[in-house]
Parts: C-alpha cells; structure tokens; sequence
C-alpha cells in the first residue's frame, strides 16, 4: 500500500534544519505539504479590537509562505495553504487525498494543539509523527519533568543552561512527488516580494538566513550586552525574533552561528548574553506549553465574558494604540510599533507598563494588540512577557497565600517602569522620540502632566 504523507507547516515555516521534514521524506512515498495561515483568534479580535493582522505582520508571514513555496518547488513539491485554521478542511484533506501518515510539530500553545488534536481524532488510524522542533531543547533533556518546570527563569536557567545542545543539522536535499490528485488547491508562486519598502523586514528563510549571516560577520554579537537596550538601530540587537517567530530560522541555527562566531572571534559577555535571552524565550516557550489557557488568562474571572472595555478605558486604550497617549517614549514606540511591526525590548516594556499601569488597562488588551501587529508575533514570548509584566504568570497556589500575595505586590513593583527615567537613560537626546514624533507640541515634552 502506498504510503502518503502530511506535513502541516505552522510555526516551522523553513526546510533548514527542519528535522521532521527530513523523517517525512525518508518515511513516505507521496507527500502533501500543508500550511495554514496564522489568523487572528476570536479571543484576541475582542480583545485588541482588531479585525485582523495587521498590515506588516500579513505581509511578513505572506512573504515567509511564499518563500516556503518556493523552496519547496525547487525540491519539486508544492505548497497547499489553508486560509481557516480549523481542523474540517484538514480532516477533508486527509480523507480525500487517503493520507496515512501525519507530521506536524508539537507546538506550545493551546488553540495550535487542538487543531491537530482534532484532526486525528477524526482520522483515526494515522501514524502520527510530532516533534517540538522550534525549541534549543527537547523536553526530555531537561533535568526535570515538565510538570515541575521551574517557576522562575532563574531557576530555570540554572538547570539547563548548561546542557548539550545537538546542533548537527539534517539536511534535506530531495522530497517525496506531491500526490497527483490535489493540483487544484495550490499555492500560486509570487516570486517577487515587490510590496515591502525598503529598510522593512522581509519575511522567509531566505531573507531571515541572510540576516543571520550578516550579523555574525560583524562584530555586533561581541557588544551586544551594551547595545541590546537600545530603542532603534538594526545592529543593536539580534532581530532575529521576527525569522525565529514562524520558524523559518530555528533557535539551534543560530546557536550554531553563535558557537562559530565564539570560536573566531571569542566568547565574552555579550555573546553570552544573546544565549541568555534565547534562554528566555525557551523558558516561556515550555511555560506556555505547561500553562495551556491560562496563560491567557482565560479562566480569570476578572474580564467578565471576555468584555470589551468601558468608554473611557476604550478611548484610553484606542489612544494608547495609536501613540497618542501624551507619554513621548510611549508614543513614540507605539508609532514605530504600528509603522513598522516591530518594536524593541525596551520599548515593549515601557508601553507594557503603561498600559497596565499609568492607564489601568487590563494587560490581555495589550498582549492581544500586539499578537495582531507584530511580525514577530510568537505566542509564548508576547503573552509570557506580558503576563509576566503584569505579576500573572505563575498562578497562586492556594498555601502562603499572604506570603504570595505579597511577593507578587514586590513583583508588580519592580516591574513597574518610571518612563522619566527611563527617557533619561535610553533615550536623553529625544533623538528616538524626534524620529516617530507626532507633530504637535506635546509629543515633545517629558513632563506628562496633561496625559489621558
Ligand atoms: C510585552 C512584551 C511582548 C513581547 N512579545 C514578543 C513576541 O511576540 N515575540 C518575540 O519573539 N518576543 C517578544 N518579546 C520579547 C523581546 O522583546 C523580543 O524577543 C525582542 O525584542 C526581539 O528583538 P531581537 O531579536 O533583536 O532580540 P535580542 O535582544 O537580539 O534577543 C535575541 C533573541 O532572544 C529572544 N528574546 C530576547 N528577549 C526575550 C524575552 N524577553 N522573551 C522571550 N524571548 C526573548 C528572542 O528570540 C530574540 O530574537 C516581548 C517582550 C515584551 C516585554
């Protein structure tokens, strides 16, 4: 009997070091390649008050399938994109194409996973190959169980930084025909990304294996530690987050580029550093795999039925959105936010803060804008770092309540950010709030008194 494959891209978005991939094609005969747009979830719809993606952020993850297709046409396949991510036109497939053997990663979140947990419960009988394949670590390296993942990156950070990391890659140099009988369904080719400005971030491998060639052939890695902070500039930090996001880099691809600049150009701090904050981004990855919806904060009682926002948090929140808020740095991040799809570190924190803060917004409208606007949108990442800002990441257990409590007020605290300060240090000159400034006079002053 002929063995027919199903690859489903989702945050895996490349053919480098794509180790499913490679077992897919040495294990079938036929294989259909399948990728379904990310969307914006109903949750968050409500939530950002967005219909949509936002502009950049759509035609990133566009610019990234397009180069997946691509890349797969010069191994002689083709691309099929679904444009609903519900299970119905994957089981559809499955049965009409008579597909015997599914591959997708092992994603970390909730609605990703019940996707394909519903596919193969209506389709039994399939042999099932999933992987976590986005991540430094396999789950089962770790020293620990992942229902004990420590609560603290710390703790965390601790116990794997020292682990070995495979970084052979698997290298995929043919792949199974497409089954002849699915034509009508492809994806077109659009060869040419002529819809991006130049200086924008361009979405795919292609583009995203270039960038990580060129940052490491210079020597940003060796000072990043003291660059990393910065508001703008391309050479300041990595900005590989918007390639890592959908997986068209994976995270050991650059460790390997990391290990290799190390042995040239020696290790030091700032190379260290980058690895430090890939370590971040895997803690929240696992965490957000062990939290399931209430990273979300779901099952909080504290947004009634998912309620929209009264009339004035709502103007407050539209202002926020749109950089009008009369807090200058705010602003000004917000406006390269919505100009651009990506904002730094930094800048995510202030606005973080102030939304949760000096506006008194609850922290899911903001995680929700941003899932609709930035093109490194990563769910782990954006809703772990907002929870985390917010003092919402590790649920309370129901012991030490008043010991919690009050550790959590401390939390809430320090992370609480005192925008005067915090222009003064990254930004003293207002070179970065001149750049995205509105026009108007108040966009200009670091007093705040006449903020919403
Ligand atoms: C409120 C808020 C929301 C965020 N939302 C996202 C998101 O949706 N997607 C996303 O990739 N990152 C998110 N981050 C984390 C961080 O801001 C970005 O990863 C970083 O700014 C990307 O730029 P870079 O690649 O130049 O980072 P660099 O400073 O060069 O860091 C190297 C890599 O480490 C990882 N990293 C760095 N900082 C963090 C962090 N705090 N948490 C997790 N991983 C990190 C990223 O993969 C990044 O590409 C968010 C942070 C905050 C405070």
């Amino acid at each position: 009997m002929k063995k027919i494959g199903l690859y489903l891209f989702t945050n895996d978005l490349r053919i480098n070091d794509n180790t499913l991939l490679y077992k897919a094609s040495q294990s079938v005969d036929e294989l259909l390649c399948v990728a379904v747009e990310p969307r914006l979830s109903t949750y968050s719809v409500r939530l950002s008050q967005e219909q949509e993606n936002g502009a950049h952020r759509h035609l990133f993850i566009k610019q990234a399938i397009d180069d997946l297709a691509s890349s797969l046409a010069r191994l002689g396949q083709r691309l099929l994109v679904l444009e609903r991510n519900t299970s119905e036109d994957l089981v559809q497939l499955v049965k009409s194409q008579q597909v015997t053997h599914f591959f997708a990663s092992s994603h970390c979140a909730h609605d990703e996973r019940q996707l394909v947990i519903d596919t193969l419960t209506q389709c039994p009988g399939l042999f099932i190959s999933q992987q976590h394949h986005t991540t430094l670590f396999e789950s089962d390296a770790f020293p620990f169980e992942l229902t004990k993942l420590p609560r603290s990156f710390t703790k965390f950070r601790l116990q794997v930084e020292y682990l070995e990391i495979e970084i052979e890659e698997s290298v995929i140099s043919s792949l199974p025909p497409a089954p002849q009988t699915a034509t009508e369904c492809y994806r077109k080719p659009i060869p040419e990304l002529n819809d991006s400005k130049p200086g924008d971030y361009i979405g795919g491998e292609t583009v995203g294996l270039i960038h990580l060639e060129n940052y490491f052939s210079n020597d940003y890695a060796g000072t990043y530690k003291q660059t990393r902070n910065a508001l703008d500039g391309i050479e300041n930090s990595t900005k590989f987050s918007p390639w890592l996001a959908l997986g068209c880099v994976s995270p050991k691809t650059i460790y390997r580029h990391l290990k290799q600049f190390e042995a040239h150009l020696g290790a030091n701090d700032s190379t260290y550093w980058i690895y430090f904050e890939l370590l971040w981004r895997e803690y929240f990855y696992w965490k957000c795999l062990t939290l399931g919806t209430s990273l979300f904060g779901r099952e909080s009682s504290d947004l009634p039925n998912e309620q929209l926002l009264d009339t004035t948090s709502g103007s407050s929140f539209a202002k926020w959105k749109s950089g009008n808020t009369n807090y200058p740095i705010v602003d000004a991040c917000m406006r390269q936010l919505n100009a651009t799809g990506y904002m730094s570190n930094r800048g995510r924190q202030l606005v973080a803060s102030c939304l949760i803060h000096e506006l008194g917004i609850d922290w899911r409208h903001g995680a929700a804008y941003f899932e609709s606007q930035l093109i490194d949108y990563d769910v782990a990442s954006n809703w772990g770092n907002w929870a985390y800002i917010a003092g919402a990441l590790n649920p309370q257990a129901p012991q030490n309540v008043n010991k919690q409590r009050a550790a959590h007020q401390s939390q809430l605290k320090s992370r609480h950010f005192d925008l005067v300060k915090q222009t003064e240090m990254y930004d003293p000159e207002h070179a970065f709030i001149n750049k995205w400034h509105r026009g108007d006079e108040a966009s200009t002053s670091t007093r705040y008194q006449d903020v919403i």
